[in-house]
């Protein structure tokens, strides 16, 4: 549907031989946060990389505000409002301020460099603001994560597609990282966020999207998941249930 931002129909595909995706449907709207859980290796992350443009999909179609972005290059789905986060990237000599300038060197072809894009994206996160000259090396966990969403504000995503970054943050740390996606989602944007723990994703989520297999077994919202504590415990351990 075209007013989906992200429209995700029959997605399948791996490594080589290895099929790891069956078929992934799922969509995401404008101010939407949606969470996908599942056990370790479901396809969750492979279904990240296929979303950023990473690999390929050996079938299905990824459209994002209603464009097949299914063959685009990853650069050219960020200049279309899609950005992923994915592991802690940042060059580490370089201050954080520095990081923050390529990137918003790099964000679009014929836009001025917007210097105040850096300081509004440090504004958004005091810790980082503290450490501006520091180089990139020298940040904690939480603060490199801090700096790869500072970089992903540059590029003003409509649809931000973030891949696990809870794990191993302090709950302080976490709680701030939910609170900018709110933020967000109040001002439109879409947000696919890849979370195993169902607790952290039903304190943010519309929608949990629980994944087994390489494929969608089940949707609900955290409202449903709340009246039916069991069900959430099944979901997420899949097949190691008791
Ligand atoms: N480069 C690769 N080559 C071959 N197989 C791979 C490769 N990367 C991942 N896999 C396999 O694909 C399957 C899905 O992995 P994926 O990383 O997508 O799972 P996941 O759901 O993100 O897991 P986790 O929660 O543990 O990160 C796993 O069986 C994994 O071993």
């Amino acid at each position: 549907m075209a007013s989906e931002l992200l429209s995700v129909e029959e997605l399948a595909g791996g490594y080589g031989a290895i099929q790891v995706l069956f078929g992934v449907d799922l969509t995401v709207a404008p101010g939407e946060t949606v969470a996908l859980c599942g056990p370790n290796g479901v396809g969750k992350s492979t279904l990240v990389r296929m979303l950023a443009g990473l690999s390929r999909p050996s079938a299905g179609r990824v459209r994002l505000c209603g464009r097949d972005v299914t063959g685009v290059p990853g650069a050219k789905r960020v200049r279309l409002g899609m950005s992923t986060v994915i592991g802690q990237q940042a060059f580490g000599s370089l201050s954080v301020r520095d990081n923050l300038l390529m990137h918003a060197y790099a964000r679009r072809r014929g836009e001025e460099p917007a210097a105040t894009s850096v300081d509004g994206a440090l504004a958004v996160f005091p810790r980082l603001a503290a450490r501006a000259r520091q180089p990139a090396s020298t940040l904690s966990g939480g603060e490199r994560q801090m700096l790869v969403l500072a970089k992903t504000l540059i590029q003003r995503p409509r649809l931000l597609v973030i891949d696990e970054f809870s794990l191993g943050l302090a709950p302080v740390v976490v709680g701030g990282l939910l609170e900018l996606v709110r933020r967000l989602a109040a001002v439109g944007v879409g947000t696919l966020l890849i979370e195993q723990s169902v607790n952290v994703a039903m304190s943010v989520a519309d929608r949990l999207l629980f994944m087994e297999h390489g494929r969608i077994i089940a949707t609900h919202t955290p409202a449903e998941l709340r009246a039916a504590p069991d069900l959430a415990r099944r979901l997420v351990l899949g097949g190691h249930a008791a």
